[in-house]
């Protein structure tokens, strides 16, 4: 069996004040909306764990029930960083579940064939993650003002979600980010404590998270591209 962990958990700070950039309407339907009909859409996918923050469980129910995200889900309440509210999510999820597909609630683009494509990886390597090479150089820097060094920009690849795994490896791995109170920006870092392979799945249709407004003009043309 499968589960997705979708984490809508978030405050969405870098969107600015009073904005719940989840549930702004992008190409016809909120962010969060879009995500979702990705995972009821990938056939491999069994159930849907929905993490939110406390309070917005009935909004989600009925974002679910207007949308016809018909797939059986569950909501659960997120935590305080993004790692507690995967946390959770794994908690919840049906104890048959073998294989899990971490999913930022933020990336309305995520295609099911990608999805698909992450939780084949997944059974076979035990954790992959979805990513594309970097096109821009990146540089280091110690202070935010002067460059460090440059990194080898042929190595670098750029992870995005869905992050897939089998469940007791990412179980193994954030219980280990736990124990020695680490914080991780994404759950691949976690499978690094315990030397556990990622395996890199290269999407080729973009696949941007809603992080800041500048984001949005560019996700709106991406979403109606595809429909
Ligand atoms: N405590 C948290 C923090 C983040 N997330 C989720 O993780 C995803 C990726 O996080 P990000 O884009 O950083 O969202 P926010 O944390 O909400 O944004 P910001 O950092 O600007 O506050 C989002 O779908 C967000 O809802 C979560 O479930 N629980
Ligand atoms: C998981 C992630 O989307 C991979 O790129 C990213 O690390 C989330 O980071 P954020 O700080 O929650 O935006």
């Amino acid at each position: 069996m499968v589960s997705a962990v979708i984490v809508a958990a978030g405050k969405g700070t870098r969107m600015g004040p009073n904005i719940d950039k989840l549930f702004l309407e992008v190409a016809g339907r909120p962010v969060v909306a879009h995500t979702w009909q990705r995972f009821v859409e990938a056939d491999s996918v069994h159930e849907i764990v929905v993490v939110v923050r406390d309070g917005m469980q009935s909004a989600f129910a009925e974002l679910a029930e207007e949308h016809g995200l018909n797939k059986p889900y569950r909501l659960v309440i997120g935590g305080a960083e993004r790692q507690d509210s995967v946390w959770n999510g794994l908690e919840s999820i049906s104890p048959r579940s073998e294989i899990v597909a971490i999913q930022d609630g933020a990336r309305p683009c995520t295609s099911a064939d990608l999805i698909n494509a992450t939780i084949s990886a997944a059974r076979e390597m035990g954790a992959a993650v979805a990513a594309q090479p970097v096109t821009d150089t990146i540089k280091e820097s110690e202070d935010g003002k002067m460059v460090s060094r440059t990194l080898q920009r042929s190595k670098l690849w750029a992870v995005q979600t869905p992050q897939t795994f089998r469940v007791e490896v990412i179980r193994r791995a954030l219980t280990a980010v736990r124990h020695r109170g680490l914080q991780v920006t994404d759950d691949t870092a976690a499978c690094e404590l315990i030397g556990q392979s990622v395996r890199l799945v290269s999407g080729i249709a973009p696949n941007p998270k809603v992080t800041v407004p500048a984001d949005l003009a560019y996700i709106e043309l991406l979403l109606r591209q595809r429909k």
